[in-house]
């Protein structure tokens, strides 16, 4: 499939541009990925639709990836990221998987009825905080909430520099508070729990246009039609949206710093507890506990960051653990396989 498309459509910026030696300025092809198969990448140039076989130079590579390629379409390599999502993968093999990468908004999104919950959405906060990626809160059924105002601003307590909207994921009218980040040589992600808007947002944003856009048809190996899904669409107002299915599991892994940054005030008061291992329980002299007295402190918010950090570490240390694992494992092969050669040539 050919189709004519400017890089900028595509979501290519300065950032990128930057990273560009002169020759490659000169003579590569510049290409994103749009979709990922079990064998290979389908990539979109401004002219083209092209597959890449997946290897094992380019097995970490995810949707939002930009590559460049040489005249014969060959990788000649993936550019530097901006931001990148990553999550546990499932099950026991806690293994990091690539989600999506150079994603500038993620739009968190959470409803105004009875599934409105702050600690939800910090931890989402701390998804992006940590893949580099600016939120946005997006509360949704605003036509189904008397208090919207309220929630509004318990979230905005959250961080005076969050930007929060509250819609109507259903009508057009309602979504266009969020053409600030919509606009073309935008790429944008979203996140919520089931039931919140996601699908309703989409359509809402994507109007009639994606169908097409949005669907690849090509041949499998027995000559038959398929049709996959694309994870990027193209909005009408010139955005891109990048909507991996692993984007709505994404679970809190190695993430320090994106918990520590979601939650800067809490770090804050600890830096001033008069102990530097203060555990913020009962020692004199501790901030934590004066904010708490004092209600500058929400209880909620200290329990949270307690609880998202240690899910992290938790999470982290399996990462670690199966890193440890795989090495021990590496080793006790190479060991078994040196023996057993030995045994065969008769040591
Ligand atoms: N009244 C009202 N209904 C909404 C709004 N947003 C979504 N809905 C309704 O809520 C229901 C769930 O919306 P979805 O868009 O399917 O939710 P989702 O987040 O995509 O859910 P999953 O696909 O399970 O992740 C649908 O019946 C929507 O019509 C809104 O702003 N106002
Ligand atoms: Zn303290």
């Amino acid at each position: 499939m050919n189709s004519l498309i400017s890089l900028h459509q595509l979501g290519w910026q300065p950032f990128f541009q930057q990273q560009l030696a002169l020759d490659e300025y000169e003579h590569a092809t510049i290409a994103r990925i749009v979709t990922i198969h079990r064998n290979e990448y389908v990539v979109q140039t401004n002219h083209a639709t092209l597959k890449l076989a997946i290897d094992t130079e380019s097995a970490s590579f995810t949707v939002g990836d930009w590559l460049l390629l040489d005249t014969n379409n060959l990788l000649i390599r993936r550019l530097e990221r901006k931001s990148l999502f990553r999550r546990k993968a499932a099950g026991s093999a806690a293994k990091a998987q690539q989600i999506a990468a150079n994603v500038d908004t993620l739009f968190v999104v959470c409803s105004l009825n009875h599934d409105f919950n702050l600690s939800r959405i910090e931890r989402y906060l701390a998804l992006a905080h940590d893949a580099q990626v600016e939120p946005v809160v997006v509360l949704t059924k605003q036509d189904m909430c008397n208090d919207a105002e309220d929630k509004c601003s318990a979230v905005q307590q959250l961080d005076p520099m969050l930007r929060v909207v509250s819609v109507d994921a259903r009508d057009q009218s309602s979504c266009l508070c969020l053409a600030d980040w919509t606009q073309q040589g935008q790429s944008i992600a979203l996140l919520g729990s089931s039931g919140v808007g996601k699908s309703t947002l989409v359509n809402t944003l994507m109007g009639q246009t994606d169908q097409q856009i949005g669907e690849i048809r090509q041949d499998d190996s027995k000559g038959r039609h398929t049709t996959t899904a694309r994870s990027i669409h193209f909005l009408p107002s010139g955005a891109v949206l990048i909507d991996t299915p692993g984007m709505r599991e994404l679970q809190l892994a190695a993430c320090e710093q994106g918990v520590k940054q979601t939650f800067a005030d809490v770090e804050a008061l600890a830096s001033q507890c008069r102990f530097s291992d203060c555990q913020h329980t009962t020692e004199p002299g501790c901030s934590i506990q004066q904010a708490l007295a004092s209600k500058a402190l929400d209880p909620r918010r200290l329990s949270n960051y307690r609880k998202l950090l240690s899910e992290q570490a938790r999470n982290s240390a399996t990462l670690a653990e199966r890193r440890a694992k795989d090495k021990a494992f590496g080793k006790m092969v190479k060991t078994v396989g040196t023996a057993s050669r030995h045994v065969k040539k008769g040591y």
